[in-house]
């Protein structure tokens, strides 16, 4: 009925992108804050300015992974390396906490300004998923969940969450490693095979498939290239929407 094999028990969603619209938010913000940051670069060097590329430069080196990783990640691949810095370092710190601070602002300002809608089918998905008897809870690498999850009024849709806060709090290394999906697991009760993992992210279906969950599923949301590259990094399944496992496509 809900599309996943008989002994899934338990159901482990992503937000960014699974649950809520806030991919492309996060990923206009990233742009913003590294283009900003190469352009001073290169007026300072002398090196050329190479922008941000919103599709591949996102989901090859940000899209899924915790705000630092991303932001060293990203650096890393164009040859910068900055030093860490400190959680409250100023926003305009070039530091890759100064940098994630500055991306974070941007975050928060695009989310106060234009809100945050849910995917209808994610949350349709959910409900019936419990309705089924089955366990839920998000696992996500943003620090913003909680709020994202409270601002859209589905906190309750879930028995448990694993976000950026707790991640760092119980010194979990962020997607693509496995840990925060299988913390998500532990929470819930279940073993990884009895759970299946729902990622929009290459980071994330990668951390499906190195947790040895029973089913990894990749929600598309871009084209038909990251539909393909979610099947190669773990997905068993790739979907448009979450309605198409239950059926219910409209
Ligand atoms: O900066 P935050 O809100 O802690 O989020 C970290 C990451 O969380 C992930 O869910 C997003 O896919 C990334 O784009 C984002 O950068």
């Amino acid at each position: 009925m809900l599309g996943l094999p008989d002994e899934v028990t338990a159901c482990l969603f992503d937000l960014d992108g699974v649950l809520t619209r806030t991919a492309a938010v996060h990923a206009a913000a990233w742009k913003r804050m590294f283009d900003a940051y190469l352009k001073e670069r290169s007026e300072r060097t002398g090196e050329p300015f190479r922008p941000f590329d919103l599709r591949n430069d996102y989901a090859t080196y940000v899209d899924g992974k915790p705000r630092a990783d991303g932001t060293r990640s990203f650096l890393a691949s164009r040859g910068i390396e900055l030093p860490a810095g400190a959680p409250d370092d100023p926003p305009d710190a070039e530091t890759v906490a100064g940098l994630g601070n500055r991306k974070n602002a941007l975050v928060l300002a695009l989310i106060e300004q234009d809100g945050v809608e849910v995917f209808e089918g994610s949350v349709a998905f959910v409900r019936a998923a419990r309705a089924a008897g089955l366990k839920t809870a998000v696992v996500s690498s943003s620090a913003n969940t909680a709020q994202v999850l409270r601002v859209t009024g589905i906190e309750d849709l879930f028995d448990a969450r694993v976000d950026g806060v707790v991640a760092a709090e119980r010194k979990l290394p962020g997607k693509p490693a496995p840990d925060t999906f299988l913390e998500g697991a532990r929470e819930l009760g279940v073993p990884a095979a009895r759970a299946a993992v729902f990622e929009d992210a290459l980071a994330g279906v990668e951390a499906g498939r190195a947790g040895a969950f029973g089913y990894v599923v990749g929600v598309n949301r871009v084209d038909a290239e990251h539909a393909a590259a979610l099947a190669a990094h773990g997905a068993d399944r790739v979907v448009d929407d979450l309605s198409e496992l239950t059926g219910d496509a409209g």
